[in-house]
């Protein structure tokens, strides 16, 4: 598994924004989708191209476009809905699945609410979008089902990870597929409720507001 730190100072002034607890529901919702824009470009540093010849108003030459299948990207319900039209944005011919999933913040168990993805995605690259990597339950969740429908190449776009999110989702993917996380920032560790310190609080909760 690879581990990609996107260090930028753009993506650092917007993190340091988002992780302030002062900052407001919409100023949030709104550095979220700039950071992952800065996000997606990286994360798609070795999306799949295809030369494809065209004719320029001044020369006929040969280019390159986003190649078939079409990339997938999945965001993670709720929270990862809110990195979804940044990622869009630079993949404009990618298909969108959605997981929807909830840890338990007691157990820090997932139950799956909602599951719409394509039931073949070998050959496909994946995207999965959420905010948070904490314990890594979650991302190990979301994988073992892209996994399930043959996917064997899937990136993980994140704005913050816990060292033991990324370390227990390593162990769960091995060697079974290739996998890289690309995040904004790793940070220090967990705190006893399994949040990330100093982390940013509740992503869903800071985006939409508190649903009980
Ligand atoms: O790595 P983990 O310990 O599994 O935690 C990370 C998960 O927690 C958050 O979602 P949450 O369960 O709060 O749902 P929400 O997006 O609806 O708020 C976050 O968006 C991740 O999906
Ligand atoms: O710090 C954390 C951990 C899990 N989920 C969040 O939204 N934030
Ligand atoms: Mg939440």
């Amino acid at each position: 598994m690879r581990i990609h730190v996107a260090d930028h100072p753009l993506i650092a002034h917007k993190l340091t924004v988002l992780r302030d607890r002062q900052t407001p529901s919409a100023t949030f919702r709104q550095l979220v989708d700039e950071l992952v824009t800065l996000l997606a470009y990286e994360a798609t540093r070795e999306v799949a191209v295809t030369e494809t010849a065209i004719n320029t108003p001044v020369a006929p030459t040969v280019g390159r476009k986003l190649s078939e299948p079409r990339p997938i990207v999945v965001p993670v319900l709720r929270a990862g809905l809110g990195m979804l039209e940044g990622m869009t944005r630079l993949l404009p011919t990618a298909e969108v699945g959605f997981l929807g999933m909830r840890r338990d913040d007691d157990t820090l168990e997932i139950e799956t609410y909602a599951n719409r993805l394509p039931d073949d995605l070998s050959g496909r690259q994946c995207y999965v979008l959420d905010p948070m990597l904490a314990t890594g339950h979650t991302m190990v969740a979301a994988t073992d089902y892209l996994f399930e429908r043959g996917a064997r190449d899937v990136t993980c776009v994140c704005v913050l990870a816990a060292p033991e999110g990324i370390e227990t989702l390593e162990k769960a993917v091995g060697d079974r597929a290739d996998v890289t996380v690309v995040v904004a920032a790793v940070d220090e560790c967990l705190n006893d409720k399994s949040y990330i310190v100093p982390g940013l609080g509740d992503a869903g909760d800071r985006l939409y507001g508190i649903v009980d």
